[in-house]
C-alpha cells in the first residue's frame, strides 16, 4: 500500500511539475520572447508538439503552407523558428554570413555515419576543406568529359523503356525507372561503376535501402533534439530501418576497400581512395554516403515531377516536344551543350522545381552569433530561420496562378512579368548551395530530351494523383505510371 502511495505521490508530483514548466513556458513563448511579434498559430508560438506531429506525419510541408497564406510572408513555425517566403531572405539566411552567423541546424541534420562528419554537417573548417575537394568533380570540365558515361545510361533507359512498353501496353512506372537511371550513373561517377538497374530492370537491394533511409533521416533528427527521448523513438522505429542503414554504410565501406584495393583508376573514388589522399577513409565513406543519397534521390524526384507536369498539361507537352524534335535532325545530335539552348525545356525544368522543389520544406539555419539581421528583422542568437521552398513557389504572394504549371512564366510572357521568380532557388544560394546543381541540369534535360524525342506521351491524363505526396525531407513518391509510344504511333 504504502509502496502505490509513494508511486501515487511521485506520478503527481510529476505530472505537476511538467504543467508547472509548461505553463512558465508557454507563458514566456508567448509574452517574452523576442518572436512574440511574430504572426503564426497560437499553439505553434507555444510548443513545438505541432510540428513534431507535422514532421512524423509528412505534411509539415502542407502545414507551412496553410500558416503562410493565413499568416503572410513571415510565419512563426514554432516557438523559436521562423518560415520566410521572400527571394530577399535567401540572401540575408543562406549568403555570405553562413557559417559565421548562421550554421546548418544541428538539432535537424542528422549524422547519416555514425560520428563522422560529412560536407553537409561538418563545421565551417570542415565545410570549405571538403567542398575544395569534392568541387573539381562537379565542374563544368568534369562534367563534359564524364558527358558518354552519363549518356551511356541514358540511351539504356531508353533502349529499355522500348522493350518495356511491348510487354505492358506502353505503361511504365517512371518513377522507378528514373530512380534506377539516377542511381546508375552516380554508381559510374563515384565508384567507376554502374549499379546495373537498369540493365537487371530492378531496384539494386542498396537503392531499396538508400530510399529507405529518407524516412529514417526524419526520425534520427527528432532524435537529435531530444536525445532523453531517443529510447522511445527508436522504438517506434518501423522495423528494420536501423538494420538498413547499417547495410547503406557497410556497402559504401565494402566498394571503397574494394577499390583501393583494385586500384581502380576512374570514378571519385579511383581519384581519392588510398593512401595518398586528402580524406580519411572516413571521411570519404561518410561523404560518398551522402552523395550517393543526394545526387541520385533528388534529380529522379526532378524527372518524375517533371514527367508528371507534362503528362497532365497537353500543350506544355506538344510545345516541348515540338522543340526538341525541330531542333535536332536525328537522336545523336542530342548532347548536353545543345539541350541547354531549348528555351521551351529549359522552362520546363525551372517550372518543375518551382511547383515540386525537391528540398521542399525549410532547410533551417541556427544563429550562433549574438544576433543577425533578416529581412530587417533582429533574428536572435539560437533561434532557426529559414526560406520554406515549397510556400515560397506556391504563394499567391509570390507568382500569378502559382499552383499552375506554367512554363511560360519562365520566358518572359507579359501574364507572368509581376512574378517573383527569384524566390524559386532549389539548389540554395550561397557557399552551402548544391554542388551537383551543374550535374542534376545535365542529367534531367538529356532524360527529357531523350524521352520527348523517343516516345508520343499519352496526352492530358487527368487521374494522376502526384503532387498529392508525403514529405520526409525529402518527397517520399509513390509510382508513377505513364502511357507512351513510340514515336510516331496514333493514340
Ligand atoms: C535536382 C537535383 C538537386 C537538387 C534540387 C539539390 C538540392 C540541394 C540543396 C537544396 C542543397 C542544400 C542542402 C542544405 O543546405 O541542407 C544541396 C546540397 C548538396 N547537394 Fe544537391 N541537389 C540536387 C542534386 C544533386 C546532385 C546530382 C548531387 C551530386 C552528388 C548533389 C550533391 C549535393 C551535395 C554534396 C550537397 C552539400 C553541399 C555543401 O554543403 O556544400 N546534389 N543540394
Amino acid at each position: 500500500m504504502s509502496f502505490l502511495n509513494g508511486f501515487i505521490q511521485f506520478g503527481s508530483s510529476f505530472i505537476i511539475s511538467f504543467a508547472t514548466l509548461f505553463v512558465f513556458s508557454a507563458a514566456y513563448n508567448t509574452l517574452l520572447h523576442p518572436f512574440r511579434k511574430f504572426p503564426g498559430p497560437r499553439i505553434s508560438a507555444i510548443s513545438r508538439f505541432p510540428w513534431i506531429r507535422d514532421w512524423l506525419s509528412g505534411n509539415l510541408h502542407r502545414s507551412v503552407q496553410q500558416m503562410h497564406d493565413t499568416y503572410g510572408p513571415i510565419v512563426r513555425v514554432a516557438p523559436d523558428e521562423l518560415s520566410f517566403i521572400e527571394a530577399e531572405a535567401w540572401n540575408d539566411i543562406y549568403g555570405i554570413k553562413s557559417g559565421k552567423s548562421f550554421i546548418r541546424d544541428p538539432k535537424w541534420y542528422a549524422n547519416l555515419t555514425e560520428n563522422q562528419d560529412d560536407i553537409i554537417v561538418a563545421n565551417e573548417a570542415g565545410h570549405a576543406r571538403f567542398r575544395k575537394i569534392f568541387s573539381p568533380f562537379f565542374s563544368d570540365k568534369s562534367l563534359r568529359q564524364n558527358e558518354t558515361v552519363i549518356m551511356k545510361n541514358i540511351n539504356l533507359l531508353m533502349k529499355k523503356l522500348q522493350v518495356q512498353m511491348k510487354d505492358s501496353d506502353g505503361i511504365a512506372d517512371m518513377v522507378k525507372w528514373y530512380n534506377w537511371t539516377t542511381f546508375d550513373i552516380i554508381g559510374d561517377l563515384i565508384y567507376g561503376e554502374s549499379f546495373d538497374c537498369l540493365k537487371n530492370a530492378e531496384y539494386h537491394p542498396w537503392l531499396a535501402v538508400v530510399l529507405q533511409n529518407i524516412r529514417l533521416s526524419s526520425y534520427v533528427a527528432l532524435m537529435e533534439r531530444y536525445s532523453f527521448l531517443k529510447k522511445i523513438i527508436m522504438s517506434l522505429l518501423p522495423k528494420g530501418l536501423l538494420e538498413k542503414r547499417n547495410m547503406h554504410l557497410a556497402v559504401i565501406r565494402e566498394k571503397c576497400a574494394s577499390h583501393v584495393q583494385s586500384k581502380v583508376d576512374h570514378g571519385i573514388v579511383g581519384s581519392l581512395a588510398g593512401t595518398d589522399t586528402p580524406l580519411t577513409t572516413g571521411e570519404l565513406e561518410a561523404n560518398l554516403a551522402l552523395m550517393t543519397m543526394a545526387g541520385s534521390e533528388t534529380s529522379a524526384t526532378t524527372m518524375s515531377a517533371a514527367t508528371f507536369y507534362l503528362a497532365t498539361n497537353k500543350i506544355a507537352a506538344s510545345k516541348a516536344s515540338a522543340e526538341i524534335r525541330s531542333a535536332f535532325s536525328s537522336e545523336s545530335e542530342i548532347s548536353w551543350a545543345e539541350v541547354q539552348k531549348l528555351r521551351y525545356l529549359m522552362a520546363v525544368i525551372k517550372e518543375t522545381l518551382r511547383l515540386y522543389p525537391p528540398t521542399p520544406v525549410g532547410l533551417p539555419r541556427r544563429v550562433i552569433s549574438e544576433g543577425e539581421m533578416v529581412m530587417g528583422h533582429f533574428i536572435p542568437k539560437d533561434t532557426v530561420v529559414y526560406v520554406t521552398q515549397y510556400s515560397a513557389s506556391r504563394s499567391k504572394l509570390n507568382f500569378r496562378e502559382p499552383n499552375e504549371f506554367k512554363p511560360e512564366r519562365w520566358l518572359a510572357y507579359p501574364e507572368f512579368k509581376d512574378d517573383n521568380r527569384d524566390v524559386v532557388q532549389p539548389f540554395i544560394t550561397g557557399p552551402y548551395s548544391c554542388i551537383g546543381k551543374s550535374l542534376a541540369y545535365m542529367e534531367v534535360s538529356l532524360v527529357l530530351a531523350k524521352m520527348l524525342w523517343n516516345f508520343d506521351w499519352q496526352p492530358g491524363m487527368k487521374n494522376l494523383a502526384f503532387e498529392n505526396q508525403k514529405v520526409y525531407a525529402l518527397w517520399q513518391k509513390s509510382s508513377l505510371a505513364i502511357q507512351f509510344k513510340p514515336r510516331g504511333s496514333f493514340w
